[in-house]
């Protein structure tokens, strides 16, 4: 596969006008087809596995706060890198989840070809999924290279997107906790 994917990558760079035999850009197809396949492996797991079963017995029913896990994806409309940084919180009910598998929820769905909307919502879903929580908010805060190097060429606007599921939905002060203390 990643010989398949190297060969496009040649084709490209002819296309656009380099010289793919030129010593300094000899390897680079495959790398970069490794590169991709790097930044789109969330394509080939599953929520089970990165879970692992690190989900905990907890009476705790106060606010879980996971927050500034970092996050590299790619827009699905340029394949140009979106970076930023995710918060995710909870109302346990019964159930906590392994600290570490906040992050790895984030990684399985940005490595993905993404907008920024839909993985807010998968990386929300897929923690009530596994937590049963009475609640679950994400709030992605983001900038755009496609946005940045092309297009508008606007190097400081930043995109904030949020979902709010069961009780950070429907009771106003634990949404608001929520955004207090993220902000
Ligand atoms: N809502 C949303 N839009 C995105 C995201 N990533 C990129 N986009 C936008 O997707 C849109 C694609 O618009 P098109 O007009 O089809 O493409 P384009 O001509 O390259 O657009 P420009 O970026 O305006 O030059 C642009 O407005 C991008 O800014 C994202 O995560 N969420
Ligand atoms: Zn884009």
């Amino acid at each position: 596969m990643t010989d398949d994917i190297a060969h496009h990558y040649r084709q490209i760079m002819e296309k656009l006008g380099e010289n793919p035999e030129r010593e300094g850009l000899k390897d680079t197809p495959k790398r970069t087809a490794k590169a991709m396949q790097f930044l789109t492996a969330g394509y080939h797991q599953t929520l089970d596995d990165i879970v692992n079963g690190a989900v905990f017995e907890s009476q705790t029913d106060e606010m879980v706060l996971v927050k500034d896990i970092e996050l590299y994806s790619i827009c699905e409309h340029h394949l140009l890198p979106f970076i930023g940084k995710c918060h995710i919180a909870y109302m346990p009910s019964g159930k906590v989840l392994g600290l570490s598998k906040f992050a790895r929820i984030t990684d399985m769905f940005a490595r993905r070809l993404q907008i920024q909307e839909n993985l807010t919502l998968q990386i929300a879903e897929a923690v009530q999924e596994v937590t049963e929580a009475r609640g679950v908010a994400v709030v992605i805060e983001a900038q755009h290279l496609c946005m940045m190097m092309r297009g508008v060429e606007k190097q400081n606007s930043s995109m904030s997107s949020s979902v709010m599921l069961g009780a950070f939905r429907t009771n106003q002060s634990t949404r608001q906790e929520f955004l207090t203390l993220i902000s």
